[in-house]
């Protein structure tokens, strides 16, 4: 038992207890289409959000976007040399949007992490890592006593890009290009609630335009 009073098991049990329900109901839903069903759990939903929608969020970024830290790798060490900035979770028009998103999985709006928008330019990139937290880190002891694991992870292209910038999954194979409107999900665990490594992914160098995303991690439990 670590200090922060729970069992690598009962985090475990609440990642898969949370998976299996979710999977349930992407499987279930018709305007979800399986990208990916071997290793790596990952759907997709083709104009998730209206192009309009697309376009006020890419204005709310550029008036938050700073250059990405990482949980632990710093910005200049370049594993992540967009720009983000989370948005304002008190919006009444990023709270629908945050709401839609809490449907579509079928969780209360406070398992979710205020969405973040990333801004890429030419050559900026996001190299392969998992969403998942480290539970070796310090940082680990705060998160877990705050909604736990990073269990889901929802993403929405905004624009198109020219070219380069899709999303990479360098272990199940399998790259997304970006589409406005167009959202993926995936699960970061496996059936038994245990870090799937085949959730490996990075964010490609643009090559021409700029690429503009947003991002909402579901913790296993409510984190407020
Ligand atoms: O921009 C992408 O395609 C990937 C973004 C990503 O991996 C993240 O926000 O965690
Ligand atoms: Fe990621």
């Amino acid at each position: 038992m670590a200090k922060t009073g729970r069992t690598d098991k009962q985090n475990q049990l609440e990642i898969a207890a949370m998976n299996t329900a979710v999977l349930n109901r992407l499987h279930a839903d018709d305007t979800v289409q399986v990208l990916c069903d071997d290793g790596l759990q990952l759907f997709g939903v083709p104009e998730f959000f209206s192009p309009e929608e697309c376009q006020r969020l890419m204005e709310r970024i550029d008036s938050v976007a700073r250059p990405s830290p990482t949980f632990d790798v710093d910005y200049g060490k370049g594993a992540r040399t967009s720009y983000s900035g989370d948005l304002d979770a008190a919006d009444p028009f990023v709270r629908m949007l945050h709401r839609r998103m809490d449907d579509l999985i079928g969780v209360e709006e406070n398992w979710g992490e205020t969405m973040q928008g990333q801004r890429y330019a030419v050559g900026q990139q996001f190299k392969a890592h998992h969403d998942w937290f480290d539970t070796s880190q310090k940082y680990w002891t705060g998160e877990v006593a705050m909604g736990g694991q990073r269990a889901w992870t929802l993403m929405v292209y905004l624009n198109d890009v020219e070219a380069g910038g899709a999303t990479e999954f360098p272990k199940a194979q399998i790259a997304v290009p970006p589409q406005q409107g167009t959202l993926i999900a995936w699960s970061n665990a496996n059936a038994d609630g245990k870090v799937n490594m085949d959730t490996l992914h990075a964010g490609t160098p643009v090559v021409a335009g700029t690429k503009y995303v947003v991002t909402r991690w579901y913790r296993a439990r409510p984190w407020y």
